[in-house]
């Protein structure tokens, strides 16, 4: 650098590339050229002390984002899902509902599971009021997540405007929002091809991509979205399941699973397990199981959410007791 100007035109084009890479996590430069850059500009500053500004990027230790997201307050908080690994762990959470219902119910027939896709993704909560989206936001904790509502506006499957209604005044409508492998495998190449980091997997690209401070990076994105349940509502949602909430949303014009189905048997709920791991390898997007839910509202009210339990009392259990002589 032959004089002071361009050595501060190289401090902010480091500054720059830094914001780029620490902030927008979209790299502008590779790191050898950046490393170049930066050890130009200290060669400059040793050579020319009274050149140094405190901006420049030798003198600023790590890099804290410019900006975060502001803070949402989920109107209902968002649940996380217990796991079964086997047939069997899920024919027993379906018996231990039965057993429930059936303590203060006859139960005419067993009760409905809706049977749907676990998408590899990131949990989104959209609220609209009055038929427009108003906000989006993170899961974060459960109860309060990231407001990411011009990040959430770029997803070209969400509409801003609900249609053919009538709808609730206010609703919170939960789903995921993914990134396509063919659309992963693309973006990553473009990333590699300019020596930049690349991905591990679409979810973690989906993460990425939607918590951007900038949303015209997360616009450039290939990421996608299926809406799977109401958080909040006010005013009437007239569904008296699951399933006919999904109807409803998509009469309304939000994407749902295609995969979706409802079944009257946890013998059927299994035959969709089946079905559904062998057309895994197909389907155009990651998924990592298979949400079951009981289909009808009433019984999904009566069996809650263990979630409710104290958090002031906990059972200390002893080992259990080698089964007592039979
Ligand atoms: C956490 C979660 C994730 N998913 N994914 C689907 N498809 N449905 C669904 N439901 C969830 O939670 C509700 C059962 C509360």
């Amino acid at each position: 650098m032959h004089d002071r100007s361009s050595y501060l035109e190289a401090v902010s084009r480091l500054r720059t590339y830094d914001y780029h890479y620490h902030v927008l996590d979209e790299p502008l430069v590779g790191d050898s050229q950046y490393d170049d850059e930066l050890a130009r500009l200290k060669a400059s500053e040793k050579a020319h002390p009274e050149w140094l500004v405190s901006h420049s990027p030798t003198q600023t230790v790590g890099f804290s984002a410019l900006a975060q997201f502001d803070k949402s307050t989920h109107h209902q908080p968002m649940l996380s899902l217990d796991n079964a690994f086997d047939a069997a762990s899920l024919v027993a959470w379906y018996e231990r509902g039965l057993t429930r219902l059936r303590k203060d119910h006859h139960l005419a027939s067993p009760p409905r599971i809706n049977c749907e896709p676990k998408l590899d993704g990131v949990a989104i909560n959209l609220r609209y009021e009055a038929g427009v989206l108003v906000q989006a936001a993170t899961r974060g904790d459960g109860s309060t997540g990231e407001d990411i509502t011009l990040n959430a506006k770029t997803l070209r499957a969400l509409p801003h405007q609900l249609q053919n209604g009538p709808w609730p005044a206010s609703i919170e409508i939960r789903g995921e929002v993914f990134m396509p492998r063919k659309g992963f495998d693309a973006m990553n190449r473009r990333l590699a091809a300019t020596g930049l980091k690349t991905f591990v997997n679409p979810r973690n690209a989906a993460a990425g991509s939607l918590r951007q401070l900038d949303p015209k990076v997360t616009a450039s994105r290939p990421l996608d979205l299926y809406v799977y349940g109401a958080g909040a509502v006010v005013g009437d949602l007239d569904a008296a399941t699951h399933s006919e909430t999904l109807a409803q949303f998509e009469r309304w014009g939000l994407p749902v699973n295609p995969e979706t189905r409802c079944v009257d048997s946890i013998e059927a709920a299994e035959a969709y397990y089946e079905y559904l791991s062998r057309r895994r390898a197909e389907l155009s997007y990651e998924i990592d199981g298979i949400v079951y839910k009981v289909d009808e509202h009433q019984w999904q009210r009566e069996l809650g959410a263990v979630a409710k339990s104290p958090r002031w009392a906990i059972a200390r259990k002893f080992p259990a007791q080698e089964a007592a002589t039979q």
